[in-house]
């Protein structure tokens, strides 16, 4: 069993059923991306997994250990750290404040949590006294990125990292955010940008209408003819 499993889930918003009985599934030391067209519940299915959206049915394991009915809360004191695609930093705080933030759960030194996500972000270093709001939208991303890192997670799940970025900007990022995978980092990603973020997936998930439609490595979803006639715009 993966270190998160996410099994058969089913679940949605009033009663409205979105996610129809996806699963998805990440390992430590892995990058897991969920691709498929709008509204196919990508969003959602990570929502699943971090306790927004409750589940229906199915269910979720974290190191084989159910979260079941377990409030947001309390997943992220198990170790999942999560990156909204928008309003994730804030902007009237320096960069060396929004990294404190990040740690206020956590009662010992944070001081080498901060050099790494300054190792991780040289730019951060740089502009580590400036306000939040002063930054690019590549470099906000970065600090949504280490600021969630300063919980010291397990799994870090990013919702569209790269949405408003450059396509070089949002190559760079990508790229620093696999080599987190060397810390033992569980990451699993929802990208708009398919064809890029498969280039970089261990694993990919199309869903479509809440469900499995392909599963592979991203360099197979990559290669695939339906995948990329029906998704990847040929
Ligand atoms: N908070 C909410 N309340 C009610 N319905 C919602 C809510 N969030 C999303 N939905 C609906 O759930 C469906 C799936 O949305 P979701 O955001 O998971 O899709 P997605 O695959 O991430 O798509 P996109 O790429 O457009 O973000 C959509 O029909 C959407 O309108």
């Amino acid at each position: 069993m993966s270190y998160l499993n996410g099994s058969k889930m089913c679940g949605g918003y009033n009663g409205v059923q979105i996610l129809n009985g996806c699963s998805i599934s990440v390992d430590r030391g892995q990058v897991v991306v969920i691709v498929g067209p709008n509204g196919a519940g990508k969003s959602t299915a990570m929502k699943a997994l971090l306790g927004i959206v409750p589940l229906t049915s199915g269910d979720i394991t974290l190191d084989g250990k159910s979260l079941g009915g377990m409030d947001p809360q309390s997943r992220v004191k198990r170790g999942i750290a999560f990156v909204p695609q928008t309003d994730n930093i804030f902007p009237t705080m320096t960069v060396l404040e929004n990294l404190k933030m990040g740690a206020y759960l956590r009662r010992d030194d944070i001081g080498a949590s901060i050099e790494e996500v300054f190792e991780t972000f040289p730019i951060l270093r740089t502009k580590r006294g400036d306000l939040g709001r002063t930054l690019s939208g590549g470099q906000r991303q970065q600090l949504a990125v280490g600021r969630a890192l300063m919980s010291r997670p397990t799994v870090l799940m990013l919702d569209e990292p790269t949405a408003g970025v450059s396509p070089n900007v949002a190559a760079d990022l990508l790229q620093q955010i696999v080599a987190l995978k060397e810390r033992g980092l569980a990451l699993l990603m929802v990208e708009q940008n398919a064809r890029q973020a498969l280039e970089i997936a261990d694993v990919g998930y199309v869903l479509v209408l809440g469900e499995n439609r392909y599963t592979g490595s991203g360099q197979d979803l990559l290669a695939d003819h339906e995948v990329r006639r029906s998704f990847l715009g040929g």
